[in-house]
């Protein structure tokens, strides 16, 4: 299977504080990964790396086959980001605030605003697209926020905790949404401590102090135990 991802022998310091430890996995095309992991594991740091604000040394992240230490304009062209902390103008619109990002881009005129269009569509937001964003509840802004992470047409989503503050009702919403991405080839790696936005068939990336702990397949690595029973015996933190 063609890797959306790769990642291969990963550590980062904080100064003298180690934030990763020789941390290594794949996301292959098409699969909704999930990096799950209680609070201080290391998942904003790794995001960190995969997103280039922290570079990464040649052959330890790969994007696509493109290495992200050696050529990151190829490799970050196929990464779309939905950062923790909200990233958009409350004043403008919707279509505005995707209009911003893909100017950011290089896209105009009709091309943009069928990739908008397009985008707005994937996460069901099209009939909001003149809205002003404050208008919007906290669901429809972040789903906002992911479909102007689609603009560019990436072929890999990182989404750092993307439902942090939402009620069940958005978070269900939300994390339906993404994974019903993968159905059109886009890989997807979703940064989260809650399982209950995992599916059996999902892959798992465990990360606890800074290393792996666990991956695959999460219905193969918990068995017949609960997932949140699972992750609570192996990192000690409440699901
Ligand atoms: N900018 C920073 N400077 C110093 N230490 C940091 C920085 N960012 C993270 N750390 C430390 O690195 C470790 C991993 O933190 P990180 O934020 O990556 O974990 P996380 O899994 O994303 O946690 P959370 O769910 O709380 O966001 C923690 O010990 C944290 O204090």
């Amino acid at each position: 299977m063609t890797e959306a991802l790769r990642v291969a022998g990963l550590s980062h310091d904080w100064g003298r504080k180690p934030a990763l430890r020789d941390v290594s996995f794949a996301v292959p095309e098409g699969r909704f990964c999930a990096l799950l992991g209680p609070n201080g594991a290391g998942k904003s740091t790794l995001m960190a790396v995969l997103t280039g604000l922290i570079r990464p040394a040649p052959g330890v992240v790969s994007v696509g086959g493109h290495d992200l230490g050696r050529s990151p304009r190829a490799a970050l062209a196929r990464i779309g980001v939905v950062y923790q902390a909200p990233t958009y103008d409350l004043d403008r619109s919707v279509f505005a605030n995707l209009k911003y990002f893909a100017a950011l881009q290089g896209l105009s005129g009709a091309e943009a605003r069928e990739r908008i269009a397009t985008s707005l569509a994937r996460l069901g937001m099209e009939e909001r697209a003149g809205e002003k964003v404050a208008a919007l509840n906290g669901g429809h802004r972040r789903r906002m926020e992911i479909a102007r992470a689609l603009i560019h047409a990436p072929r890999l989503l990182l989404l750092d905790e993307p439902t942090v503050g939402l009620d069940a009702p958005a978070r269900a919403a939300i994390t339906a949404h993404v994974h019903a991405l993968t159905a059109e080839g886009i890989s997807v790696l979703w940064a989260t401590h809650l399982v209950d936005e995992l599916h059996p068939d999902d892959d798992l990336v465990l990360l606890h102090q800074g290393r792996v702990a666990a991956a695959g397949r999460v219905d193969a690595v918990t068995g017949a135990t609960p997932l949140a029973e699972w992750f609570l015996a192996r990192t000690g933190a409440a699901a």
